[in-house]
């Protein structure tokens, strides 16, 4: 089924097309019968390795499904990334021609990507494909919201297309057809290895140190990293699909490069945009779960009032709060936090949101908000200088904003945590934790590992 897919026919026939950035963009989206989005996702798998993604927030609230890459968006550099990839895009968007009658958040064309943690930390080679910005803008794209199924046509209107509206057609016909979603073979994990243990609990120490005597200094998060090994090249379809069961209440991402693909299942929203509505969420602050139910709620109460909890959360709401005060009108923040549960790990939990004032984008706010203290630290500055001189590795996407926005500038961004990147027949899986004055490097240990389990669990890999 695979190699006759009509799709690869047309992957290799538009890819001569994918870096003509001054053509004309032109957009259908239709109302369709229910597709599978993992079938939709496998069928239309190119020759090797490509560039599709997947998105589901938590509850299958919404998901959005990309194939074939009509362009791509990058960038290296600093700070101005957010800004250049906004103008790239409403360069191409403000001369499109967009057929979609519904204006749903997340139809018609629309950007899937992310940006990476620290443009000014040292590069890694497995991280090279990613850069410090990648979006997609997908030939073809299903989204599912509720009981509806859109699927969008995105291509360069171009001279020789003499029958465009023919063409998109029968494009329709051709991607939904509805397959069941085929069987992948689990990975075969050979060893795995976290890193640099010793080290990072030294380095652990050093920032805990720095805190307690640091009139400045207030949090800092350092993370560490896992190597997972396998027998033969994993299958970034496999992950993705035992993440989508494994993991509910979480948002489920993957982005694929030709050469790698970086995935995993966050519980944190760094902020959603629909219309003029802003919502961004504090999670930091961390206790395990107990199959025993009286003892999770006894957990949940024990952070619930925890001051170093309550602390290493507080100073995440109160830097988004301050963030988003310049853009948003009618900002509203709970006084305390309740708790989020996923099945590993439970966290501290506060909303905040607001109305945006006119003008602010969502790649303005997503600018703003990132790193908040729940992935960099108070101050930012400091933190993030910290965190290159102690990691001492790319964190690439790990920790950073990922997400989508559309045409009409709704949108939603999370921050790419319980994740990994997985590269032929290996997987780098990412945890850290908000360090504070009271931090003990052991918990803190005990912390990361908790968080490495989501990834774990959907490669393989036993996790205790
Ligand atoms: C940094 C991570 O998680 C962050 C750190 C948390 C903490 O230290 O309590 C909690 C949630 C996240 O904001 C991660 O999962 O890698
Ligand atoms: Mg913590």
């Amino acid at each position: 089924m695979l190699m006759n897919s009509p799709f690869q026919t047309k992957y290799i026939n538009t890819l001569k097309h994918k870096t003509e950035s001054n053509k004309v963009l032109a957009s259908y989206t239709k109302k369709v019968d229910k597709i599978d989005p993992f079938a939709f996702y496998q069928i239309n798998r190119p020759p090797d390795e490509g560039e599709r993604f997947f998105w589901k927030s938590p509850d299958d609230d919404m998901t959005i499904v990309g194939v074939g890459l009509l362009r791509s968006f990058s960038n290296s550099g600093a700070d101005d990334r957010f800004s250049r990839i906004e103008t790239e895009w409403n360069d191409i968007l403000s001369s499109a021609v967009i057929d979609n009658p519904f204006h749903v958040p997340g139809t018609g064309p629309l950007l899937f990507g992310g940006f990476s943690f620290d443009p000014y930390s040292l590069k890694e080679e497995k991280w090279q494909p990613f850069g410090d910005a990648l979006f997609y803008l997908p030939e073809y794209m299903l989204t599912v919201i509720g009981d509806d199924y859109y699927l969008t046509v995105n291509l360069f209107e171009s001279d020789e297309l003499s029958n465009q509206t023919n063409k998109v057609e029968k494009t329709f016909d051709l991607l939904i057809k509805n397959e069941e979603p085929s069987q992948v073979p689990a990975p075969h994990l050979e060893s795995r290895e976290e890193l640099y243990v010793p080290e990072w609990l030294d380095s652990v120490a050093e920032v805990v140190n720095v805190l307690r005597t640091s009139e400045i200094v207030k949090k800092v998060v350092l993370s560490r990293e896992m190597m997972l090994n396998f027998s033969e090249p994993v299958s970034s379809e496999y992950v993705l699909k035992q993440l989508h069961t494994q993991q509910k209440d979480s948002f489920i991402f993957l982005l694929e490069t030709p050469d790698g693909s970086f995935a995993g299942a966050s519980p944190e929203r760094l902020v959603k945009k629909m219309n003029d509505q802003v919502l961004s969420t504090s999670l930091a602050g961390s206790i395990g779960r107990s199959e025993d139910s009286k003892e999770d709620r006894e957990l949940g109460n024990i952070l619930l009032n925890d001051e170093k909890n309550l602390y290493e959360h507080h100073l995440v709401v109160d830097m988004i709060k301050k963030a988003l005060e310049p853009y948003c009108r009618e900002l509203q923040v709970p006084d305390d936090p309740v708790l989020l549960r996923t099945p590993y790990i439970q966290h501290l939990y506060t909303p905040v949101s607001g109305v945006a004032k006119s003008g602010t984008s969502i790649f303005h706010i997503v600018g703003e908000l990132h790193p908040t203290p729940a992935l960099g630290g108070v101050p930012t500055g400091q933190s993030m200088k910290i965190i290159r001189d102690k990691e001492k590795m790319d964190r690439g996407f790990y920790a950073s904003p990922i997400g989508w926005t559309d045409f009409d500038g709704n949108g939603e961004f999370i921050v790419a945590i319980r994740s990994g990147l997985l590269k032929g027949k290996q997987a780098f899986l990412y945890a850290g934790c908000g360090l504070v004055a009271d931090s003990d490097p052991k918990e803190e240990l005990k912390e990361t590992g908790i968080k490495f389990r989501p990834m774990l669990q959907a490669m393989g890999g036993k996790s205790e």
